[in-house]
């Protein structure tokens, strides 16, 4: 199914065919499918190099915006050599690994001993990231208030922020998320000046699309979930991939 019936997106070499264009793609959901746990993911083999080379295509402007962490990104795909944003926002590199912007501290020991205490007590499966803590739910639904009553409570007694996704709840520092990202990378050469587009499937993705709008752009939202910001659709991971020409 598609977000709220838009219209599928032209075809990308007509885009590009256009101006120079910078793609901003989601990891989990978008380019891979939802699997039942954060490292149950199947990944193309060569999917590292059919975005390499995607990238070579666009001169450079292709990055991958996550809620991953970098290294959990690597872990999963190898390394590619493409700009990344990690950790929602907080962890922004170019192609050659160069940090772009500042990074936030990691979570305090009190909070992540907090959120794994209640984990453990309520059937929270826990995901340790360097920028955050995840609280996955798939496998039992029903806990998403409770999680959520938790998570917003905590946020506001340390001062963090609290991230929605698929069945996750996390606690990140404020002020980070993908807008932060888009506008970070493109701030910089080879996307300074190019057009925005960015795929996302999920709610933290709206930013990434509301920043792409900002400047220019259009963001493309993947499944069902309405999307508030995007202006063209595309069925699942298997659509994008056609669509990228991966
Ligand atoms: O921004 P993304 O690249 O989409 O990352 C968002 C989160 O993705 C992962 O969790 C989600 O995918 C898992 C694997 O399919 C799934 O089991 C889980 O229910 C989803 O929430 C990842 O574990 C998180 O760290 C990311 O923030």
């Amino acid at each position: 199914m598609m977000a709220q019936n838009l219209p599928l997106p032209p075809d990308i070499q007509a885009i590009s065919g256009e101006r120079p264009l910078a793609l901003f793609l989601d990891f989990d959901g978008t380019l891979i499918d939802i699997a039942p746990t954060p490292d149950g993911i199947t990944v193309p083999p060569d999917l590292a190099a059919r975005l390499t080379s995607l990238a070579e295509q666009l001169e450079g402007r292709l990055a991958l915006v996550s809620g991953r962490a970098i290294p959990d990104l690597q872990d999963h795909l190898g390394i590619v050599g493409i700009a990344c944003a990690g950790s929602h926002g907080s962890d922004c590199r170019a192609a050659d690994g160069t940090p772009i912007g500042d990074e936030p501290d990691a979570l305090s020991d009190e909070v992540l001993h907090e959120v794994g205490a209640f984990a453990a007590a309520n059937g929270f499966a826990l995901e340790d990231k360097p920028h955050g803590t995840a609280l996955h739910y798939r496998a039992n639904p029903e806990l998403e208030e409770q999680g959520l009553a938790f998570a917003h409570a905590l946020a506001l007694q340390h001062g963090l922020a609290v991230k929605r996704g698929k069945r996750v709840i996390e606690l990140v520092a404020q002020g980070a998320d993908k807008a932060g990202a888009v506008r970070n990378l493109m701030q910089f050469a080879p996307f300074a000046g190019a057009f925005p587009v960015f795929v996302g499937d999920d709610i933290t993705d709206e930013d990434g699309m509301r920043a792409a709008v900002e400047m220019g752009g259009f963001g493309i939202a993947v499944g069902d979930r309405p999307s508030e910001n995007a202006v063209y659709a595309l069925a699942n991971p298997a659509a994008v991939q056609q669509w990228l020409h991966l």
